[in-house]
């Protein structure tokens, strides 16, 4: 049963092209994970579906019905964590849940039975009667997912919710998403972190520049580069000369430099190992050299041309 369907979706911001005729079908009981660099619209998209922003063309369904005409019908069954924290500082978590519970008719024993089992799913029912402000930063986060959580929404929208958190926080999180999921609810989930879409993933959507790029299982997705390698080299000075020298071999696609550490990602069978260990002596001396199967932080990088975290640090 398809959940979420949007088709043709262009986005612009003034004269900036954000969504380029996206299509994208979520389907019951998924976690898809979407990834993208910087910019590449991830949060248009999620905040798009969520009906927090219009879009210029297009259509989208949630639920099997029109966003254009059973919006507030579609609202009521979704939750949305947003990457900004949206609670009240001056109400304690039980305060806060009422709110935002509030917001979507719950009320009397119903919400309040809501709110403990909410506290609950996110660990806090020991801190239900205390503010934020005493709370640590993973404390937020769960209870900014809480806030989104109240109302027992069916397809949950959560933009990097792990953002800045203690790894414990981290780990109950993805823990929580996990027991969402077999609960029977649909989530759609954007990170910067490849192991969380690893560990969470049903399927993987690759945004670029406005445009959906790849999408399917990470083993689905791992088959598209099947054919290349990555070799990982350490080098005594990683200039712009030998870079563009390796570029040039042939089977070489991309070539991306973290400091005196590059990546290549060639063809395999190519012999760019060698190539790559005899122009790098040139250069200051190699300090390592392995060549690997790719991963999938590989084939994103092959799709985008980009690393999925600034840095290099994508582990
Ligand atoms: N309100 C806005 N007005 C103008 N341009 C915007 C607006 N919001 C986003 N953009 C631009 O649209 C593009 C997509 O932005 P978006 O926030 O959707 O990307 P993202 O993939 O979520 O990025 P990040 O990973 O950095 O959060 C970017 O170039 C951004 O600068």
């Amino acid at each position: 049963m398809t959940v979420a369907k949007m088709k043709n979706i262009v986005k612009r911001y003034g004269s900036h092209l954000a969504l380029d005729n996206v299509d994208l079908e979520i389907h019951k009981g998924e976690i898809v994970g979407l990834l993208g660099p910087n910019g590449a619209g991830k949060t248009t998209l999620i905040h798009t579906l969520a009906g927090l922003i219009k879009y210029d063309s297009g259509s989208i369904e949630c639920f099997g019905q029109s966003h254009k005409t059973h919006l507030q019908e579609i609202k009521k069954h979704m939750g949305l964590v947003t990457q900004d924290i949206t609670i009240f500082e001056d109400l304690t978590a039980e305060e806060n849940l009422a709110f935002f519970g509030g917001i979507y008719g719950l009320k009397g024993a119903e919400l309040k039975q809501r709110i403990k089992e909410t506290l609950e799913f996110v660990g806090l029912s020991d801190q239900a009667k205390k503010l934020p402000t005493k709370f640590s930063g993973g404390m937020v986060r769960r209870l900014n997912i809480a806030a989104a959580l109240t109302h027992q929404p069916k397809f949950m929208i959560m933009d990097e919710p792990t953002v800045g958190i203690d790894p414990q926080s981290r780990n109950y999180i993805l823990e929580s998403v996990r027991k969402l999921q077999q609960n029977g609810t649909t989530v759609l989930y954007t990170t910067h972190y490849m192991e969380e879409v690893q560990a969470l993933a049903s399927r993987v959507v690759i945004i670029d520049q406005g445009h959906i790029i790849a999408q399917g299982t990470i083993d689905e997705l791992v088959q598209r580069i099947q054919h290349e390698e990555k070799i990982k080299l350490e080098v005594g000075e990683a200039s712009d000369e030998l870079v563009a020298r390796l570029e040039k071999l042939d089977g070489v696609k991309q070539v991306v430099r973290d400091g005196a550490r590059l990546q290549i990602i060639s063809q395999v069978g190519a012999g760019n190992l060698d190539r790559a260990l005899s122009i790098a002596k040139d250069f200051g001396g190699v300090q390592s050299i392995t060549a690997e199967k790719p991963t999938l932080e590989d084939v994103f990088l092959t799709l985008t041309g980009k690393q999925l975290r600034d840095g290099g640090d994508a582990s």
